[in-house]
């Protein structure tokens, strides 16, 4: 099945979704592009499973659309998502090969030759039960399952967090293939920041259910400035839309929206690293905390 590029791999609507009194999202809206590798950053509690499970068809909200490749997250849909859940959640008494034999019976687009690939490029053992394999290995299986159903969209949940340092490597690139040759859309959620730079063409931050910043990386970068300074001196920063402000020693660091060029004057200016600007936007999350930094 060829992709429409010309509509959204995702777009979610107003979505708002509450576990009893508890609000996990909250109005959120915001698309993904087709193809290239889209990073959901939020802290802890922000959002990031629960709109991936909206987005799987796992979780109806309560309010608000999902759409998945233009349709509305439902039967049609389904076979052209993969989704990987936070905990991997497989079979832990099958063995690796009857987990890729079970996933070749249940889906139509099931790619036998790519998973097997796959499964020894990880160096899974295939008469290993999954129940007996590291969480790192477990995370591995999950994702070729994933993977192997051939989906247009990758919907990732901490991916990375159970992987050692080469494991992550090699899935990273796994990703970036599939996302190079096949034109797959990856939407993987992180609190970890490092580990998405470089990683991910597009970011969306969760902040309290929200969707507080969404875009390409580059243009996002160009639309920020941090500036350095004496508290005293970044508190002039009139007109500026701050974003946060934080002190590091004697001086105040500001996170601010600015495309125009970086402004004369006392302070000291410069464009952030990706890890600067999504930082900012982790620590200042919230309504409450943003309105203290702006009154500052
Ligand atoms: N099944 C559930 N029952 C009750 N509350 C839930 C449930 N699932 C999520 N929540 C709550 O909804 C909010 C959002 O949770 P969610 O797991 O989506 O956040 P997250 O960004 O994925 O967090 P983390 O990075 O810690 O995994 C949190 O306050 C969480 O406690």
């Amino acid at each position: 099945m060829s992709t429409d590029r010309t509509v959204p791999a995702l777009d979610v609507a107003g979505v708002s979704h509450s576990f009893g009194r508890r609000r996990a999202l909250y109005d959120c809206s915001f698309t993904v592009p087709v193809g290239g590798v889209t990073a959901l950053i939020g802290r802890n509690g922000a959002g990031k499973s629960t709109l991936l499970r909206a987005a799987s068809g796992l979780l109806r909200p309560d309010g608000g659309e999902v759409r998945v490749l233009g349709e509305p997250v439902g039967d049609r849909s389904l076979p052209r998502i993969g989704y990987v859940a936070q905990q991997a959640p497989l079979y832990p008494m099958l063995t690796v090969a009857q987990t890729l034999a079970l996933g070749r019976r249940l889906n139509p687009r099931w790619d036998a030759g790519y998973a097997q690939h796959l499964t020894d490029d990880a160096a899974l053992p295939s008469t290993a039960r999954v129940g007996t394999l590291a969480p790192g290995h477990r995370s591995r299986l999950a994702l070729v399952m994933a993977l192997a159903k051939r989906p247009e969209l990758l919907l990732l949940d901490e991916p990375l967090a159970s992987l050692d340092p080469v494991a992550r490597t090699e899935v990273i690139g796994t990703l970036m293939a599939d996302v190079a040759e096949r034109g797959t859309t990856v939407l993987l959620s992180s609190h970890v920041v490092a580990d998405i730079d470089g990683v991910c063409d597009h970011v969306v931050v969760l902040a309290e259910g929200r969707a507080c910043l969404v875009g390409e990386v580059e243009p996002v970068l160009a639309g920020h400035l941090v500036a350095v300074g004496a508290g005293f001196e970044i508190s002039t920063l009139d007109g500026a839309e701050v974003i946060e402000v934080r002190t590091a020693g004697r001086d105040a660091i500001a996170l601010v929206r600015s495309a125009g060029p970086v402004p004369a004057g006392d302070l000291a200016w410069h464009r952030p690293t990706l890890e600067e600007l999504l930082l900012g936007y982790l620590r200042a999350a919230g309504p409450e905390l943003k309105r203290e930094v702006s009154a500052a």
